[in-house]
This record gives structure tokens, C-alpha cells and sequence, in this order.
């Protein structure tokens, strides 16, 4: 039996200030407590991180970063290392997000640079890919997705394989309300699923956390969750209010009165 616990991850973006998210951490401990059959990871920015980590370890969440740099220092103004994030408390580091792709044109190869670097330092990655809506409509879901996971995995040992975190953003849900059906997002998880296994094998793939993001909000959460193959978020808009995030954390599958 697996011993993966649900992830459900905030990312805020570039939201809210030190004060803000030091109020926000607080503000979600009272209306959570401490679950222990999900983790929650907070990913504040970078400005944030060392002012939260300690809230947000004594609240018992996990702290990440929304991205690194895959070398470990020098001259590359403007950028954060992993020793650096690993250094401020954190344990996640997001990697490869679609707005990292088609804003900052970030490839493959970087995200495959991160990745390593990432474990490198014994913190998880979060390795974010998806399709655009003309990918989708093109019908290359699946191809565009098993390039990002191929490549963007192309470096993790045998060994790191299990601890990888998968995030399935379909960039056409992103931020417009149009969140994919629970169907159509199990369809593309049950697929990573697959392809992970044909890098490893079932065992380790099964161990691996498949999130989705695009839109979740309250009232989508429970539906979304109740897919086999969807094992946490990826949360944007809805994770910058404690009442907004809270709901989605404590997501309760229909019919299931555990
Ligand atoms: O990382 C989170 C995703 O970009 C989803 O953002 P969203 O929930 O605002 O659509």
C-alpha cells in the first residue's frame, strides 16, 4: 500500500508582502489545524521565505520556492540558488512553471538542469508541464506532455525517482476559470502515470504525487480529488485568501465519510 499523503500546494506568484504573508500562515493554521493525511506546501516569494519559515514549520507545512537557478552560486545576477533556497527552510522548489516557459522562455533543457540541481541539494522538485490550447486543440496533449516529463526528468537518478512531484498545469486553465473537467484531468494524470512507469516501473510510478492546477477553486476541489490518479493541487488565485485556500485544503471526496 502506498504511503503517499495527498499535496496540496500554494503558489502565490508575485503576491503579497513579508507582513501579508506572515499573516496569511497564521490565519491558515487556525482554519486547518494539522491534517495528517495531506501536506500542505506554501510557496511564498522569495522576499518572503525566511520571515514565514518558522510559522510555517511550527503550523506543520512545507515551505518551497517557485524557482532556482541550477548552478549552486556565481555570477548570474538576478538569481536564486537551490544551497540558497535550501538555506532559508525550504524543501520544494517548483520548477519549469508555465509562466517560467512562455513568459521567461524557459526550455526543456533548463527544466532538466533544475530538476538535478534541485535534488542535489535533498529538496523535492516540482516539475510543472502541460499543453497550450492550441497544443490541445492540435491534439498533441500527450506528445507535448511526455516531452516535458521525458526531458525534464531526462536527469533524476533511480534512487530520487519516488520523491519526484509532477504538476499537470494545462496552460489554457491557468488564471481564466476554465478549469479541465475532472475527466479530462484524470485522462492526462493516468497517462503520466504511465509514461513514469515506463521510465521506472509501477511501484516507484504509483509513488509519485501527480498534481493538477489550473483553476481550482472551492467548488471544483472535491470533484477534482475524487480522480484516481489526481494525489494533490497546484493553486494559484484561489490560494492568496486563507478562507478561499482553507476550503480547498480540507477538499472532502463526495460519498467519502472518513
Ligand atoms: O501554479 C498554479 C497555477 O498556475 C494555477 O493558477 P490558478 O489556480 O490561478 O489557475
Amino acid at each position: 500500500m502506498s504511503s503517499k499523503k495527498t499535496l496540496i500546494a500554494a503558489n502565490w506568484k508575485m503576491h503579497k508582502t513579508v507582513e501579508e504573508a506572515v499573516a496569511f500562515v497564521g490565519e491558515l493554521r487556525d482554519a486547518v489545524g494539522s491534517p495528517d493525511d495531506r501536506e500542505v506546501l506554501l510557496t511564498p516569494p522569495f522576499t518572503a521565505l525566511w520571515a514565514v519559515r518558522v510559522a510555517v514549520s511550527e503550523a506543520g507545512f512545507s515551505l518551497g520556492a517557485q524557482n532556482c537557478h541550477w548552478e549552486p552560486q556565481g555570477a548570474f545576477t538576478g538569481e536564486i540558488s537551490p544551497p540558497m533556497l535550501k538555506d532559508v527552510g525550504c524543501g520544494y522548489v517548483l520548477v519549469g512553471h508555465s509562466e517560467r516557459r512562455h513568459i521567461f522562455g524557459e526550455t526543456d533543457a533548463m527544466a532538466q538542469k533544475k530538476v538535478a540541481a534541485v535534488f542535489r541539494e535533498g529538496m523535492t522538485p516540482v516539475l510543472c508541464i502541460g499543453e497550450t490550447l492550441e497544443e490541445r486543440e492540435a491534439g498533441k496533449t500527450f506528445d507535448v506532455v511526455a516531452r516535458q516529463l521525458q526531458e525534464g526528468l531526462g536527469a533524476v537518478s533511480k534512487s530520487d525517482f519516488p520523491r519526484v512531484v509532477v504538476a499537470y498545469e494545462p496552460v489554457w486553465a491557468i488564471g481564466t476559470g476554465k478549469t479541465a473537467t475532472p475527466a479530462q484531468a484524470q485522462e492526462v494524470h493516468a497517462f503520466i502515470r504511465e509514461r513514469l512507469a515506463s521510465h521506472t516501473d509501477k511501484s516507484v510510478a504509483n509513488e509519485v504525487r501527480i498534481l493538477y492546477g489550473g483553476s481550482v477553486k472551492p467548488d471544483n476541489v472535491d470533484r477534482l480529488m475524487a480522480e484516481p490518479d489526481i494525489d494533490g493541487l497546484l493553486v494559484g488565485g484561489a490560494s492568496l485568501k486563507a478562507s478561499s485556500f482553507s476550503r480547498i485544503v480540507r477538499y472532502q471526496i463526495p460519498g467519502d465519510v472518513t
